[in-house]
């Protein structure tokens, strides 16, 4: 259904625009019909650049996205608003999609004006409460309300309303349930996982490694732009391969046991690092090969792969330098 080839994105940053910052770097996956797939990443490493370039709000700067076999910047006037119709967006923070001073509801009316002039308006009123009522709210009490009459909870799911009312196919949901309490966001999960169960696909963006467990079927971890790790979420999350998806791993607390480890920050000079794996500075297995060798993603099980010099043959391995000729898997102390 969605795929990615190859994208990245680069930014031009620094005084003039001189330097090139790479916030996407040749990423690869597919979205597939009725499917949830995590990004997973902490701050920075080019989740909501992916998002955005998929909702064509960010150009790719290099590769291809494609929506079921078109690739999506070829797409303009009506075959982009079709597109519209079958891709959109719901983002982190529910109140910066409104505007303050106009009743919440008004999105469903900017709409019905853009995407359905024709429909009368008595019939799209029940469209708008059949909408509201799938994801779980009771129109008689959120229409006709201003945003801060409504929490963020209920706000979120008028976002997803709107994406309903469009019929869409594929929804990117970028980190939307990062800012609700605990109960509320279970109930959006759950939202998520019923829309799924209907044949919706979703990009479901999250620095939150158990949230992904919950709701997705494949994963795909990115560090500074980079995936280090892809595939069935239930082999990463019991047989996490790469050292900084085992962090993540770490960092999720649990009830059964007090945490005590956090993140592993190493002092690894800086100098040291010529275009290497781009987790080099980080890692705590890191060879001296690895500062200059960048991994190249390697299924090593059935829907899972790793970019780790750790999990490819030596003979795989190209020494751009001449340093180390071997390396060793890890055992299992890493
Ligand atoms: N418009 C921009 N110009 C320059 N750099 C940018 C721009 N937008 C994002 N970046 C940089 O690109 C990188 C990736 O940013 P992005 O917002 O995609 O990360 P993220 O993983 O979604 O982070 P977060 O979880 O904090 O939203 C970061 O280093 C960020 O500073």
């Amino acid at each position: 259904m969605l795929k990615l080839d190859n994208v990245s994105k680069v930014y031009r940053v620094g005084a003039f625009g001189g330097k090139a910052l790479y916030a996407v770097n040749n990423v690869s996956f597919e979205v597939q019909k009725g499917e949830v797939v995590s990004l997973i990443g902490e701050s920075g490493s080019g989740k909501s650049t992916i998002g955005k370039m998929i909702l064509r709000l960010l150009n790719v700067t290099d590769g291809k996205i494609t929506f079921n076999g078109t690739d999506i910047s070829t797409l303009e006037g009506e075959a982009l608003k079709e597109y519209y119709r079958q891709v959109q967006g719901v983002f982190q923070d529910p109140f910066s999609s409104y505007n303050p001073i106009f009743k919440a509801d008004r999105i469903f009316k900017v709409l019905h004006e853009e995407f359905f002039p024709e429909v009368p308006g008595a019939e799209w009123q029940k469209r708008v409460e059949h909408a509201l009522s799938s994801v779980g709210l009771n129109p008689m009490h959120v229409l006709n309300k201003y945003p801060h009459q409504l929490s963020g909870g209920q706000l979120q799911r008028f976002l997803i309303a709107r994406a309903l009312l469009l019929d869409i196919q594929f929804l990117v949901a970028d980190e939307i349930i990062s800012m609700l309490d605990a109960s509320t966001r279970i109930d959006v999960l759950n939202l998520l996982a019923d829309l799924k169960s209907r044949g919706l696909s979703i990009l479901f963006i999250t620095h939150d490694l158990s949230l992904a467990y919950y709701i997705s079927e494949r994963a795909v971890i990115l560090y500074k732009g980079y995936v280090v790790e892809q595939g069935a979420v239930e082999r990463i999350f019991h047989t996490p391969l790469h050292p900084y998806t085992r962090m993540l791993m770490e960092s999720v607390p649990r009830l059964d046991r007090k945490w005590e480890k956090g993140v592993t920050l190493l002092e690894r000079k800086i100098e040291e690092f010529r275009n290497g794996c781009p987790y080099f500075e980080r890692c705590p297995v890191a060879e001296k090969l690895c500062a200059v060798y960048r991994p190249p993603l390697i299924e090593v099980e059935t829907d899972h792969a790793v970019a780790c010099i750790h999990y490819q043959s030596s003979s795989e391995v190209q020494n751009p330098l001449d340093l180390v000729p071997q390396s060793t898997r890890p055992t299992s102390s890493m």
